[in-house]
């Protein structure tokens, strides 16, 4: 694109890419020179040319200028570079229904359901902490909510190949650090706010506002959709850009559910909504994921898709990779392989295991704890792990430069009257665990979800994944299978 057309005054200049990263600039970029937490982009101004920068869009004066180059002084790079972004990719977002999930937990779950569901409806593309799906693509992603010029890029590339709606996780780092100020949302959904992320934001405040922003910036004629039964909601309320839905189960809402059964397969609930009642099937499980199809329902309605339409999709929703999957080879107790890594997400996994499993039989858990992060939650756990497990096995989860026996030691710390022990081998603990379980017990495997690496000291390292693991214990210890873990997952397939 000419630099003509993206600035006024400028030369005719053609511009082949745009770059935040001087390392990763190629011949006739534009590079962006932000200032972040760590690094300022305009120290590495040389470097970026020495790749191939024709252009340099920069905020502060600098010592020394080349008579080749196209500088360009701004007052603010990162909110040019989101305006740049959306325009170097033909404003792609203005192209897409866009629905914006956010929240402390359920974001994955909640747009992946979207994805699934309002695909039937419009070609539907997904960006987030699981994937980039779009059509048969498929990519791993480096971040939840990736850098501005990353996802008006991938967004290009969605309308492309087709795609007429995307759903969209937005973390609260994506909002704080200014990676979707030009995306055109649709629709905000929240799902809910509770403890996380305080070693970034700092206080829950900081975190709250950084959620509001969402909603700050949806579009005027889109809509917000917001869950009545969360503290934050009537905070959150007062700041939407547009017209608010409710969806909840405890309060009136424009989206309730009633009459819930949850059951080890799937849910039931009667949905109430625009004056009327539905039976809804889904094979999700859990209270906290009628809370996230709830969401989900909302924003899809609100956008076009009817219930009706919508409604026979709900029972066979794609699984969510590692989030509340069940591990089933034929074996006489539950297996349940589940992404919880916040407090609340582990006491709500807990209430939904109580409720499945008799009191007089067990619920045993594996987990730990990450290291280099907020290190306040690992004691949390262990009180709250305690309220429910009959027993608990700690294990090594992303430890990098932290010991995980003493990761373990801070979770044990808040464990009360509870059989506890630590097994530093996640496979091994989780084969602990599946060996030690009875008829009708309950065995969660928490924290990692469908993750298949490990931080550790030298960096990331594969893992199997937690559920390759548990499938393969029950084969092979369980069943008596002998065969190697590569054919196994060839069958599966
Ligand atoms: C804490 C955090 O979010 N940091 C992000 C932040 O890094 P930073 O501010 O430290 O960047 P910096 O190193 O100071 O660099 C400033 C600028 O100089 C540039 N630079 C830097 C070095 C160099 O040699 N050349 C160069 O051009 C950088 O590209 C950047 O533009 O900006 C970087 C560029 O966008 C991000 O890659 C980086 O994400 C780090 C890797 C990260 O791990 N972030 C996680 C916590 C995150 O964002 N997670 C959320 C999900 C959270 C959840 O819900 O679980 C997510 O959306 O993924
Ligand atoms: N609505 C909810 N309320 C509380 N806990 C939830 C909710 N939805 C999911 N969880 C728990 O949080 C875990 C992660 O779910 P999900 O991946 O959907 O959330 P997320 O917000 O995308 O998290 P992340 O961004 O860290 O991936 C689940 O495995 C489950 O234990």
């Amino acid at each position: 694109m000419l630099l003509s057309k993206i600035f006024n005054q400028a030369p005719d200049l053609d511009i082949k890419s745009l770059s935040m990263d001087s390392r990763d600039v190629s011949k006739g970029a534009m590079y962006f020179c932000l200032e972040g937490m760590i690094n300022d982009g305009h120290n590495f101004i040389d470097q970026a040319i020495r790749n191939g920068a024709i252009c340099i869009v920069h905020s502060k004066p600098l010592a020394k200028t080349k008579a080749d180059i196209v500088y360009i002084k701004v007052e603010n790079v990162l909110t040019t570079m989101n305006q740049v972004a959306s325009r170097f990719f033909d404003h792609p977002s203005r192209h897409l229904k866009v629905f914006g999930v956010t929240g402390t937990n359920g974001k994955s779950t909640t747009t992946t359901v979207i994805r699934d569901v309002f695909n039937h409806y419009m070609p539907t593309g997904y960006i987030g902490t699981i994937a980039i799906r779009y059509g048969d693509v498929d990519l791993q992603p480096e971040h939840t909510t990736p850098n501005a010029i990353f996802i008006h890029k991938t967004l290009k590339d969605m309308v492309d190949a087709g795609m007429q709606a995307v759903s969209l996780e937005v973390s609260s780092h994506g909002l704080d650090q200014g990676r979707v100020l030009s995306v055109d949302f649709d629709v905000a959904i929240f799902t809910n706010l509770t403890y996380e992320h305080l070693d970034y934001h700092g206080t829950m405040e900081n975190y709250f506002n950084a959620k509001k922003k969402l909603f700050e910036m949806v579009k005027k004629d889109g809509v917000c959709v917001l869950n009545v039964d969360d503290p934050y909601y009537d905070e959150l309320r007062q700041v939407c850009n547009a017209r608010v839905v409710t969806y909840g189960i405890a309060n009136d809402a424009d989206y309730r559910a009633d009459d819930i059964k949850l059951k080890t397969n799937g849910s039931e609930f009667v949905l109430a909504a625009h004056g009327q009642t539905y039976e809804i099937h889904t094979n999700l499980m859990a209270s906290y994921n009628i809370y996230n199809l709830l969401a989900a329902i909302a924003g899809m309605c609100e956008s076009g898709m009817t219930l009706e339409a919508m409604i026979p999709y709900l029972d066979h929703i794609e699984q969510v990779d590692g989030r509340m999957e069940r591990i089933d080879e034929g074996q006489p107790f539950n297996v349940i392989v589940d992404y919880a890594h916040t407090p609340d997400g582990f006491e709500k996994i807990y209430e939904y295991a109580d409720s499945i499993t008799d009191p007089q039989r067990r619920i045993i858990a594996v987990f730990g704890s990450a290291g280099k992060r907020d290190t306040k939650k690992r004691r949390v756990f262990g009180e709250i792990s305690s309220k429910y497990c009959d027993s608990i096995i700690l294990t090594e989860e992303d430890p990098r430069d932290e010991d995980p026996r003493e990761i373990a030691n801070e979770i044990k710390s808040g464990v009360v009257d509870t059989n506890c022990i630590f097994i530093e081998n996640r496979y091994d603990a989780i084969r602990q665990a599946i060996e030690s379980a009875n008829v009708n017990d309950t065995v969660l495997i928490l924290g990692k979800g469908d993750e298949v690496f490990m931080d550790r000291l030298h960096g990331t390292e594969a893992w199997m994944g937690d559920h390759a693991a548990a499938h393969d214990v029950l084969r092979r210890y369980y069943l008596g299978i002998e065969e190697d873990f590569e054919e196994q997952s060839e069958d599966k397939e």
